[in-house]
C-alpha cells in the first residue's frame, strides 16, 4: 500500500530578482513500511524535496499525500527528522533530551520516562540516561538523536544524512541499528545520502535525481537477496559490487 505520494513536485527559489527552478516534476510513490534513499549530483535538490516532504514549507506546485491524505490539510502531520547534527540539548539530560518532543506534544508525562528507558534500551545506551551529551561520543549521541526521533512515534521518518559526520565504523554500526529498529518498528524512511554504498545497503529501493534542475532520473530496485541482509552484510555480499558500479555510472553519465 502506498504511504508517501508525491505528485507533479515542482519547486524553484525566489530571490529579489530572479527565480530558480530546483525541482521539475517529481511524482513518486513509497510503500508503508519501505526504506528508501534519494541520491543525487550536489545541489540536484534532494534536502529541498525532503524538506517539502517535512512539510518545512510548501512545494511551488504539486501535492504531497501521507497516508492517503494531503499533507496541507493535515493537522499535525507525524513526521520524524534526523539530520546530520545530533542537536541536542546540551543543558538537558540524555532522558530529556529523548522525550522533549513527547513533552512539546504536552503528552502524559508519568510515561516518558518509561518510554525513553526503553528506547535507550533498544538502541543500546540503557545507562546513559541521566547523563549529559557533552559525556557520550558522536556516534553515541546519534543514536539518542534516533532515540529521539522514534519517541513521539512518527508515522514516516525522514533521514537528512545522519551518518555523514561520523567516523566510518561507527557509520556502519548505526546504519545496521538503523535499519533494524526501523524494520522492528515498521517504519517508513526516506534517507538523502551522497554515499551510494549506504544507499544499496539500507534501502529497498534507490532514487536517482539529476541536477539543474532537479528530476527524478532513475529508481533502481535493489535485489531481494540484499534486502534480506542488514547494511554490513549486504557489503560483503557478492551482488553489492555489481548494484554499485550500475548506479555509479548512471551517476556519472549525469555529469
Ligand atoms: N533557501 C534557499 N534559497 C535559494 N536557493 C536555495 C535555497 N536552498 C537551496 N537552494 C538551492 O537549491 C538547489 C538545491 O539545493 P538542495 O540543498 O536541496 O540540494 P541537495 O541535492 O540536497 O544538495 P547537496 O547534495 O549538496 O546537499 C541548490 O542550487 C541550492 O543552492
Amino acid at each position: 500500500m502506498t504511504f508517501l505520494q508525491l505528485e507533479n513536485i515542482h519547486h524553484s527559489y525566489f530571490s529579489n530578482t530572479q527565480a530558480k527552478e530546483v525541482l521539475r516534476a517529481i511524482s513518486l510513490a513509497i510503500r508503508e513500511g519501505e526504506f528508501v534513499s534519494f541520491i543525487g549530483p550536489s545541489g540536484c535538490g534532494k534536502t529541498t524535496l525532503l524538506s517539502i516532504i517535512a512539510g518545512l514549507f510548501p512545494a511551488t506546485e504539486g501535492k504531497v499525500y501521507i497516508d492517503g491524505e494531503e499533507l496541507a490539510t493535515l493537522h499535525q502531520p507525524s513526521i520524524g527528522y534526523m539530520l546530520q547534527q545530533d542537536y541536542l540539548f546540551p543543558w538537558k539530560t540524555i532522558e530529556e533530551n529523548v522525550t522533549i518532543g513527547l513533552k512539546m506534544m504536552e503528552r502524559n508525562t508519568k510515561t516518558h520516562k518509561v518510554t525513553a528507558n526503553a528506547l535507550l534500551q533498544e538502541i543500546g545506551l540503557p545507562h546513559v540516561g541521566s547523563n549529559y551529551p557533552r559525556e557520550l561520543s558522536g556516534g553515541m549521541r546519534q543514536r539518542v538523536a534516533l532515540a529521539r526521533t522514534l519517541a513521539v512515534n512518527p508515522k514516516i521518518l525522514l533521514l537528512d544524512e545522519p551518518f555523514s559526520a561520523l567516523d566510518y565504523q561507527s557509520k556502519l554500526k548505526l546504519e545496521d541499528l538503523v535499519v533494524e529498529t526501523l524494520k522492528a518498528y515498521k517504519k517508513t524512511a526516506v534517507l538523502v545520502t551522497h554515499d551510494i554504498g549506504e544507499a544499496i545497503a539500507m534501502s529497498e529501493r534507490v532514487f536517482l535525481f539529476s541536477a539543474n534542475p532537479g528530476t527524478l532520473h532513475k529508481v533502481f530496485e535493489i535485489p531481494q537477496a540484499l534486502q534480506e541482509l542488514s547494511p554490513f552484510e549486504v557489503r560483503q555480499h557478492p551482488t553489492y559490487a555489481e548494484v554499485f558500479q550500475t548506479i555509479w555510472k548512471e551517476l556519472e553519465s549525469l555529469g
